[in-house]
């Protein structure tokens, strides 16, 4: 049956840890992706995707930086709009080479996020490129930036991440959906956007979480599923003990537990776990899975499932 699904695509399926994030490097990850998403678009589902922006939105910035003697810096949004476009291009591009009948496009999206948001005051999301502790304490010493520890892979800096209220072009979506288009949006959680004191939008700086804002979108554009790829087969309690235990299909209850008793790090499995409990709340269906195991994860034989 056709179902309407929004699918986060995690940062490892464009850039990898530890990778230099070249073209080359992001182009061979897209590719990859594209082989997952396309059997998904093959299969007869409306799609939305929704990618991370992590890795480039701090290499974008910290070329704007390091070039500053030249040419002028540019805000955070900018760097995020940016990220959004080549981003989104290499993605249409492997998709339109794999289903030259389908028409795929990409929407530059702002996402509206609250002034007042506590998140200004407390940098959480990990962005850019990663450093030693050394490394990390000189950089905060020497540019001010504000680092910290990024899922037990290394230190990063780190910028205001806060909550996404409205998707801005949402009507856009979804009349693209209804007319068959498979939507590439609200890249790297959208551009962050709020009210100044005139009542216009105007860009801040901040990034925000791909996974709320894919869980925002779901909502919005009234999903069937809630879909968020990454680099992990399942999700698991006790993860990387000799105890860990796969989790396959779980109640809403259950997910609830597991997750007060803090098995889901935060900043990596913590608010993938967040987003798909509030989406299962609805009475639908959210996936954590593999990025390889998509169709099968939609068709209930892989990943981990929560059910309302
Ligand atoms: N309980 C858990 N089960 C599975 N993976 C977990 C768990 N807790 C933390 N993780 C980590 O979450 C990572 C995926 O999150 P993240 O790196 O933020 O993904 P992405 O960049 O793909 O969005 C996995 O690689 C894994 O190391
Ligand atoms: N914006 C965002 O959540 O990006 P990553 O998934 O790459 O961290």
């Amino acid at each position: 049956m056709k179902k309407r699904v929004v699918l986060a695509l995690g940062g490892n399926a464009i850039l990898q840890p530890g990778q230099a994030g070249t073209y080359e490097n992001q182009k061979a990850n897209i590719e990859t992706s594209a082989d997952s998403i396309s059997k998904i678009i093959k299969a007869g589902h409306e799609l939305v995707i929704v990618h991370g922006n992590g890795p480039q939105v701090g290499q974008i910035l910290r070329q704007n930086e390091l070039a500053k003697e030249e040419v002028p810096v540019q805000p955070l949004p900018i760097c995020s709009s940016e990220s959004q476009g080549f981003i989104g291009y290499m993605l249409q591009e492997s998709l339109k080479n794999r289903l030259p009948e389908k028409n795929v496009a990409t929407v530059l999206t702002m996402t509206e996020v609250d002034l007042k948001d506590e998140a200004f005051n407390h940098p959480t999301k990990p962005i850019g490129s990663f450093y030693t502790e050394e490394e990390s304490q000189k950089l905060a010493e020497e540019k001010g930036w504000v680092m910290g520890e990024d899922a037990g892979r290394g230190y990063r800096r780190l910028v205001a991440s806060p909550e996404p209220k409205q998707i801005v072009e949402v009507d856009v979506i979804k009349t693209m959906l209804e007319n068959e288009i498979v939507v590439v949006s609200t890249g790297g959680g959208g551009i962050p956007v709020a009210k100044n004191a005139e009542g216009k939008l105007e860009g801040v700086a901040a990034v925000i979480d791909k996974d709320s804002s894919a869980l925002r979108l779901s909502k919005d554009v009234a999903s069937d599923v809630l879909m968020i790829l990454t680099d992990v087969p399942n999700v698991y309690i006790n993860y990387g003990q000799e105890n860990q235990e796969k989790l396959e299909s779980i109640s809403i209850e259950k997910a609830e537990q597991y997750y007060n008793e803090g098995h889901f790090s935060d900043g990596s499995m913590g608010p993938k776990m967040a987003a798909c409990i509030e989406f299962a709340k609805l009475g639908k269906t959210a996936i954590i899975c593999a990025l390889s195991d998509a169709v099968e994860a939609l068709e209930g034989t892989a990943g981990t499932r929560i059910v309302g």
